[in-house]
């Protein structure tokens, strides 16, 4: 069990991730205000006291209860937690900036960048929500596995070492671990990147390459990851921590991941709009692709994969197209 007193979380976004961490912060002794920004989805959270929708199966307890009322969800908030999608996360905190107390500080979950702009999520909530503590949660972490509560390790990295801890010890308790972390520039574009490596990963098993083509894609999907990571200021050891390496190889591997999933369905000639709609989630590796095209060009960092995930994504570039443009790269040498 969790060693911190019993805390009032508003949990602001009741997708799959939003409702598999309000379970958790229950199961560790704490109530959970659940708001969502549609009115019918939370009417249908209240009524059935389960998300049928995003995450079925698991009943909320009676801490757990879903408003659609901001204010509602906020009101005796001891913790901030945002679990919303990245194109949705500036309207989010923006709502919240005139909410909260001063001194109260804002986690998120969500992984991505801004769409629009390619900042890193905590740029957008330093410039919307100005000094107050931060802190992102992030990590190899599938909602329904962190639900049926198997085992899991997340990183929690904040601008401040009192809110890291406050945030960690939260969402920390039996089968859940929580490390902190300083370095949230690492923390936050691995776990916007990899969505894009998984789309690759996912691509390349679709088209039926071996096991010998996924090890090389994340283990060169890392270096490019390392390489944008450290341009933009993120530690080294934070890409073969949680965050980097552990969600890279999670996300890339295994079915539950909807980017993966997505590239599965592109390699059997899907178009990007039907995977999206078969999938019926968020697909964060879609608009992220964009955003990291556009960062890396500017930035002027050799993203390989990544690159060739945007062509298949918006440049209607064929998969295998896409294999063959980088296979038929130049050799060059491994490091540097
Ligand atoms: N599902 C997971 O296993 C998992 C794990 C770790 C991190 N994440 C991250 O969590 C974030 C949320 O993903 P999810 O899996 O819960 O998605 P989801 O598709 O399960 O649900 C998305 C939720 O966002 C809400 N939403 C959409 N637009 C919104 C808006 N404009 N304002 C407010 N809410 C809005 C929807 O109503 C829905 O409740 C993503 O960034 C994802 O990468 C997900
Ligand atoms: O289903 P995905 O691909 O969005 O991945 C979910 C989590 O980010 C895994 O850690």
């Amino acid at each position: 069990m969790s060693t911190e007193p019993s805390a009032k979380v508003a949990l602001l976004g009741p997708g799959s991730w939003g409702t598999a961490l309000g379970l958790l912060l229950c199961r560790n002794g704490h109530r959970v205000r659940l708001w969502g920004h549609e009115a019918a989805q939370v009417e249908a959270l209240r009524r059935d006291s389960e998300n049928t929708q995003f995450l079925p199966g698991f009943p909320f307890p009676s801490t757990m209860m879903a408003t659609d009322s901001l204010d509602e969800a906020l009101e005796d908030a001891t913790d901030c937690l945002v679990v919303v999608p990245s194109h949705a996360f500036r309207q989010v905190v923006t709502q919240l900036a005139s909410r909260l107390p001063p001194e109260m500080g804002v986690a998120w979950a969500t992984k991505g960048l801004e769409p629009a702009t390619g900042q890193l999520l905590h740029t957008v909530a330093q410039g919307v929500l100005d000094n107050r503590p931060l802190a992102v949660v992030s990590g190899p972490s599938f909602a329904t596995e962190v639900a049926k509560g198997l085992p899991t390790a997340v990183s929690v990295a904040s601008n401040d070492g009192r809110f890291a801890t406050r945030t960690a010890r939260l969402l920390h308790g039996g089968r859940f671990r929580a490390y902190t972390s300083e370095d949230m520039i690492g923390v936050e574009i691995c776990g916007a990147a990899k969505n894009v490596l998984a789309i690759a990963t996912g691509i390349a098993d679709g088209l039926g390459f071996g096991a010998n083509t996924r090890a090389a894609l994340i283990t060169r999907g890392l270096a490019e990851l390392i390489r944008i990571g450290t341009a933009l200021g993120g530690r080294p050891e934070t890409f073969t921590g949680l965050a980097g390496i552990g969600d890279l190889v999670l996300t890339c591997t295994d079915n539950q991941s909807r980017n993966r999933r997505l590239g599965l369905a592109l390699a059997s000639g899907q178009s990007v709009d039907e995977a999206k709609a078969v999938i019926g989630q968020e697909v964060e590796g879609v608009i992220t692709a964009q955003a990291i095209h556009r960062l890396s060009e500017r930035l002027g960092i050799e993203m390989p994969i990544a690159s060739q995930v945007y062509r298949v994504l918006c440049e209607q570039v064929s998969p295998q197209e896409a294999t063959r443009a980088l296979l038929e790269r130049e050799p060059k040498p491994e490091f540097g």
